[in-house]
């Protein structure tokens, strides 16, 4: 894993679009995991904006998969995610695109259209997931406690996430969704995550110091499957922004047993970076290049690395008490 920190939102969403170009700039077809929340708004803002003029011919060979939807729920419901994306992202861009799936909402069958999706998925991996965060470490609707091997599958949402979407959401928050699996997710061959914010630091934290499990279903557990990956982020305690990109290793083998591909993704300068804590209140950056060799699927916490005892100090004990040792890393 690799971590990389932005002074700004609007900097961490100018990495996220620009990590997402070279997809783009590619002649081949393209399959793109897309995400909704109010962290993907200057995202999808910055992609539009990088795409700029040249956006017709460039999108032509992408068709994007939408992560997640409220179930029941009508497409053109406000709250919809289909809705968001249709302002955010679609509005400007899909005349150009090849195809834009979503689970729909209003399916009367909701087992049968998560059937149909994960066919649509399984058909092929995709080449990137866009992912943001929950404030308890779901991705997509997964929430915490779900396992690792879960697939695309209608789901009952927590609490926590019910209140927190509902600042977003005009109306009642459904209780319940149709949501790809972490399964699903972990067989992209990129996977770019998005996150800032206080209320995330925890998550935060735990994405990159572990430890694993299915208590938690954040995206640490994005180091449990395909060998080695990478990830790039970033967390400013001040502004409150965070970032990160993992990508699978040029030589693991994705879901249908394929050599996955060289990454393709513009180079970080780590260089220029200081190195903080995720816990500093005041830390400003962080420059850590987190590399993680995964243990075997669904064990227990990988023994840390050295950049993960720079980052999470050097006890490697549960989660809380890491958290409570961090150290502190001025700026040079
Ligand atoms: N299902 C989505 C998630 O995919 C998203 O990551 C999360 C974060 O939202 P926000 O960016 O608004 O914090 O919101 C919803 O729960």
């Amino acid at each position: 894993m690799k971590v990389i920190i932005c002074s700004t939102q609007d900097e961490a969403s100018e990495w996220a679009a620009s990590l997402l170009m070279p997809l783009f700039r590619t002649p081949k077809s393209i399959r793109l995991g897309l995400a909704t929340g109010a962290t993907m708004i200057p995202v999808y803002r910055a992609l539009v904006r990088q795409l700029g003029a040249m956006q017709g011919p460039m999108i032509r060979h992408v068709k994007t998969f939408n992560l997640d939807e409220y179930w029941p729920i009508d497409p053109d419901h406000p709250g919809s995610f289909a809705t968001f994306m249709r302002q955010h992202v679609f509005s400007q861009i899909t005349p150009y695109l090849d195809q834009v799936h979503f689970l729909r909402g209003n399916a009367r069958n909701p087992d049968e259209e998560c059937q149909h999706y994960e066919a649509l998925l399984s058909a092929q991996p995709l080449d990137c997931q866009l992912l943001g965060l929950g404030v308890n470490g779901h991705i997509g609707f997964n929430e915490p406690g779900t396992s690792f091997t879960s697939r695309t599958r209608k789901v009952h949402l927590s609490d926590t996430t019910i209140q927190r979407n509902s600042r977003q959401f005009p109306g009642i928050v459904p209780q319940e969704a149709l949501t790809v699996g972490i399964a699903n997710i972990m067989e992209a061959q990129h996977i770019i995550l998005v996150a800032w914010g206080l209320e995330k630091r925890a998550a935060l934290t735990r994405a990159v110091c572990g430890p694993v499990g299915e208590d938690y279903s954040g995206p640490q557990k994005l180091d449990n499957f395909g060998g080695r990956q990478v990830l790039h982020w970033t967390y400013d305690g001040e502004t409150k922004t965070a970032f990160c990109h993992l990508q699978k290793p040029s030589g693991a083998r994705n879901a249908q047993g394929r050599k996955n591909r060289q990454p393709d993704c513009r180079r970080i300068r780590h260089s220029s970076q200081s190195t903080a804590s995720l816990e500093a209140p005041g830390a400003r950056e962080l420059s850590a290049v987190i590399y993680r060799v995964p243990s075997a699927p669904t064990t227990g916490p990988s023994p840390p690395t050295t950049a993960d005892r720079a980052l999470c100090g050097n006890r490697q004990t549960d989660h809380t008490s890491r958290v409570a040792q961090k150290k502190i890393w001025p700026r040079p």
